[in-house]
């Protein structure tokens, strides 16, 4: 391996600590507050919600977490929604996603008070950070862009890879980049000849979900690799049911030829967490009508 593996865990760290530090400092206007719904049992997002709702605990803010069943009805689920809106002691809120088929998530995302929006998935924060005005930035593009900046220093002028585009992480992810001048490539699963595009990369951001799928051969010597992949996929020395984590990149072979890289798990999953934490810190100081700590902006 040559290339430097970014050590999203302790850079996590590093920026759950600066939240606990302000969350401490402004406790003379309140306790920020963060609500979690999740909707029927899915194990992953177990698992996501459990570590989120400890580490907002950590950072010193008050942790509410909604259990919903699986077949909820779409009324039910925006009266809570509406409840939490109204709530002054809730600053953040975050559903969960995906949803259940029956539920229409764009109707429910746009449900929350955009103020309280921490994922940055409501229509109006969509629409400011596409037109590069103060809003939400969803916390797993944040992440990877505090990375990249913390590796880089300057974006401006290199050439950014972005697979997949989804509305939590493709899209937004290029908007960053863009923000940040670089010349931005967005490539999906209707990208003809995708191992030539992602070539001419001087970064690659991987959202894919597909395990292992960018392998070394596809990298231009000295690159650097953002994998935000989480796959769970059958680790059979490990025993009966139990399972490893891996990314969309081929780590190994990546790590070959890449100038640095982030590692799964280790890497984009912790920095999420913290940027949702910093989030919350960011619409609690909005809503107080305080400035934003400076050492969080984007
Ligand atoms: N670390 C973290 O904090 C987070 C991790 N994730 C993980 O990131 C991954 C992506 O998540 P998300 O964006 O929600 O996923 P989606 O399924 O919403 O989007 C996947 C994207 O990948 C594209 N794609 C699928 N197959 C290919 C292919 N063969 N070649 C090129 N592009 C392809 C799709 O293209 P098309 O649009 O054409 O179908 C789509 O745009 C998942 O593994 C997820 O678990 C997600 C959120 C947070
Ligand atoms: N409204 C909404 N917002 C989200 O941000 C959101 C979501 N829904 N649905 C699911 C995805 C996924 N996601 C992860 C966040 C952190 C880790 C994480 O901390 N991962 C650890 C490992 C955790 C483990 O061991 O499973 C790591 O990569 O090191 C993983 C996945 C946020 N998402």
């Amino acid at each position: 391996m040559s290339a430097r593996s970014i050590d999203g865990k302790a850079f996590a760290a590093t920026v759950r600590s600066r939240v606990a530090e302000q969350v401490a400092a402004l406790a003379a206007h309140g306790q920020p507050g963060l609500a979690v719904v999740l909707v029927g049992a899915d194990p992953a997002s177990e698992v996501y919600v459990r570590s989120k709702g400890k580490m907002t605990i950590e950072v010193g803010m008050k942790s509410v977490e909604h259990r919903l069943p699986a077949d909820v009805s779409e009324a039910d689920l925006l009266g809570l929604l509406a409840e939490l809106n109204r709530d002054e002691t809730i600053h953040g809120i975050l559903v969960q996603l995906p949803l259940p088929a029956h539920l229409d998530e764009n109707q429910v995302i746009n449900a929350i008070d955009p103020a309280k929006d921490v994922d940055g998935f409501h229509i109006s924060n969509v629409g400011l950070l596409g037109t590069g005005q103060k809003s939400m930035v969803p916390c797993t593009p944040l992440g990877c862009l505090m990375m990249l900046r913390d590796y880089h220093g300057s974006l401006s002028g290199l050439d950014a890879v972005v697979i997949g585009r989804s509305n939590i992480v493709g899209k937004p992810m290029a908007q960053l980049l863009l923000k940040d001048s670089c010349t931005v490539t967005i490539a999906h699963s209707r990208t003809k000849n995708i191992e030539a595009v992602v070539k001419r990369a001087d970064i690659v951001v991987v959202a894919v979900g597909r395990p292992e799928m960018v392998k070394g051969d596809w990298i231009k010597p000295g690159t650097t690799v953002i994998d935000v992949g989480i796959n769970r996929i059958d680790a059979p020395g490990k025993g009966e049911g139990k399972a490893r984590l891996v990314g969309d990149c081929h780590f190994d072979s990546c790590a070959e030829v890449a100038g640095a890289i982030t590692p799964v798990p280790g890497g984009v999953g912790p920095m999420t967490i913290a940027c949702l934490l910093a989030n919350t810190l960011n619409a609690f100081c909005d809503q107080k009508g305080l400035p934003r700590p400076r050492d969080l902006a984007v």
